[in-house]
């Protein structure tokens, strides 16, 4: 090869008028990690879906090895090594995972490559899988993976098809912090053994520590390419989101009375033994209590269960209305009620892709009523409430208000339910990983929301695994362990004393220094 072993040149791509690229051009080396940094909706996964033939280019070149080539999908990229694994799995659900590396790799290419066999291809994922360091049984249902698996068989799938150069769009954003950290070692080996990777990301600090080289990308525009190692935090920052300062969050001492209540509230798996196992806790009206804990640790499930998204096998919550305790509410209670909620996986359970920015915008007050009786629904206020929240959330991205919202961008399809959950002024706000997937002017954005939604006097619970993010925001911290609160503490933190009771089942089940 002569050249980089992927180049993009002058790439310039539209869609109905709208110019997602300008002029992005970038290129990754063999055995190199390219990090590939920008603000929502800056067009990264739009270069990167040029790059695996999923997008033709208006204008530019695509190259590999230095030699122009014409994608006509993305078989013929894989035929040319270049594999994706994008931010929603292409794998299809009930079938096993050697059922869908046949599915993709049918080609008469792929058959030659790795033997037509169903037996070939599984041993090919096995031997595949171990290089990688993981134990990956190719017969497996790909609906009874976790996140992180389904992850690991994309990253197979692509190798076993030939990939040379490995295109990864935020891969880390679904996956708990350890796994993320084994993932980004995993490439850095393969990037070790000549695999040339792109990785796509908001993490500075992942681009820092992982990354050998780092383009940034603004409004459909490559501005710079960067050594991480040499370059500021602040630099990159301004790189990726420009000068204006980004929005900082203040602390109030207005506390009020409970608002919000969770009582020995527990959580089955399917197997019987306890997700949340009888966890108790309370929010005040005026603070953000932050749920912390090392992952799989009972926090997502119970943030789920609050929300409404998975089955509470035990216990309460209890929410106040109007000075009246509200016993064993429901989350649907609570969603009437005003709770504003912002679930972990945003597509799945918070967007209808299929509908309208303005319809997902209005979805939930429309069955309130708030928008008058269906049938007789006042479209024109909708639609002015919509313009607003797009506007005030900087949803960038929005030509129409009658635009699917599947075609925004990750981070602003993100943002898009974030102005939602926040038009109604919430009184409650459950908050599960709520910069996920944003940038950093949008992240401090949405720290600026919940504070702002605190000092209005709301209780405000943020399940984040991201430590910082919580002694960030939060008044008081509650950590989970083995499915149960264990330890409460409030502000100042002692960081030190959070991590220990992460990882430390024993811990006592309260703080002795907590005053709630
Ligand atoms: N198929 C499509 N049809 C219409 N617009 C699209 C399509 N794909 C992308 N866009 C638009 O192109 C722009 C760039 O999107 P892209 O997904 O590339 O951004 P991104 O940098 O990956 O953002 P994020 O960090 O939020 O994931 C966005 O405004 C998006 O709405």
């Amino acid at each position: 090869m002569t050249g980089p072993a992927l180049s993009l040149r002058g790439v310039e791509k539209s869609f109905d008028g709208f110019a997602a690229l300008k002029d992005a051009s970038f290129a990754v080396d063999a055995g190199e990690v390219h990090a590939l940094l920008g603000e929502n909706g800056a067009g990264k996964s739009t270069l990167m879906n040029v790059a695996c033939g999923l997008y033709a280019p208006d204008a530019g070149e695509v190259l590999v090895g230095g030699a122009p080539v014409r994608l006509s999908g993305p078989r013929q990229a894989a035929e040319l090594g270049i594999g994706m694994v994008h931010q929603h799995f292409k794998l299809v659900r009930p079938f096993s995972i050697v059922d869908n590396v046949v599915l993709q790799g049918r080609g008469a290419g792929r058959r030659a490559r790795y033997g037509a066999s169903v037996e070939a291809a599984a041993e090919a994922i096995r031997a595949q899988g171990a290089a990688l360091g993981f134990s990956i049984d190719p017969h497996a249902r790909v609906d009874t993976l976790s996140v992180a698996e389904q992850q690991r068989v994309e990253i197979v799938r692509a190798l076993v098809a030939g990939a040379r150069i490995l295109i990864l769009d935020e891969p880390t954003a679904v996956l708990a912090v350890s796994d993320a950290e084994r993932l980004l070692e995993t490439l850095r080996e393969l990037a070790a053994r000549g695999t040339a990777i792109v990785l796509i990301t908001h993490k500075l600090a992942d681009v820092r520590r992982f990354a050998d080289r780092v383009t940034v990308m603004r409004g459909g525009r490559t501005v710079a390419t960067v050594d991480p190692a040499k370059t500021e935090t602040a630099e990159l920052t301004r790189l990726t989101v420009g000068d204006a300062p980004l929005s900082t969050v203040g602390r109030t001492s207005r506390v009020g009375r409970r608002r919000f209540e969770a009582i020995d509230l527990t959580c089955l798996r399917r197997d019987g033994a306890p997700a949340v196992d009888g966890a108790s806790f309370h929010v005040r009206a005026g603070e953000i209590y932050g749920l912390a804990g090392v992952s799989g640790n009972g926090q997502s499930e119970l943030a789920e269960a609050l929300m409404g998204l998975r089955r509470v096998d035990r216990g309460a919550i209890q929410f106040e209305d109007a000075g009246q305790s509200v016993e064993a509410a429901s989350p649907s209670r609570l969603r009437a009620y005003g709770a504003a909620f912002i679930p972990a996986d945003r597509y799945s359970y918070a967007l209808a892709g299929g509908l309208s920015v303005a319809d997902n915008y209005a979805i939930g007050r429309v069955r309130r009523g708030d928008y008058g009786p269906v049938g007789w629904t006042r479209r024109g206020t909708i639609r002015s409430d919509a313009a607003a929240a797009v506007e005030a959330f900087d949803v960038q991205g929005v030509r129409s208000l009658d635009q699917k919202a599947a075609l925004l961008s990750g981070g602003n399809a993100q943002k898009l339910v974030i102005a939602r959950e926040f038009g109604g002024e919430p009184t409650i706000v459950v908050a599960q990983s709520p910069s996920r997937g944003l940038d950093v002017r949008a992240s401090a954005a949405v720290h600026g929301r919940l504070a702002e939604a605190r000092d209005r006097g709301a209780a405000v619970l943020l399940v984040s695994e991201d430590l910082d993010e919580v002694t960030a925001l939060a008044d008081r911290i509650g950590v989970m362990s083995g499915g149960k609160l264990v330890a409460e503490f409030e502000a100042p933190f002692d960081r030190q004393a959070i991590g220990r009771a992460m990882v430390d089942h024993s811990a006592p089940a309260h703080d002795a220094a907590t005053a709630p």
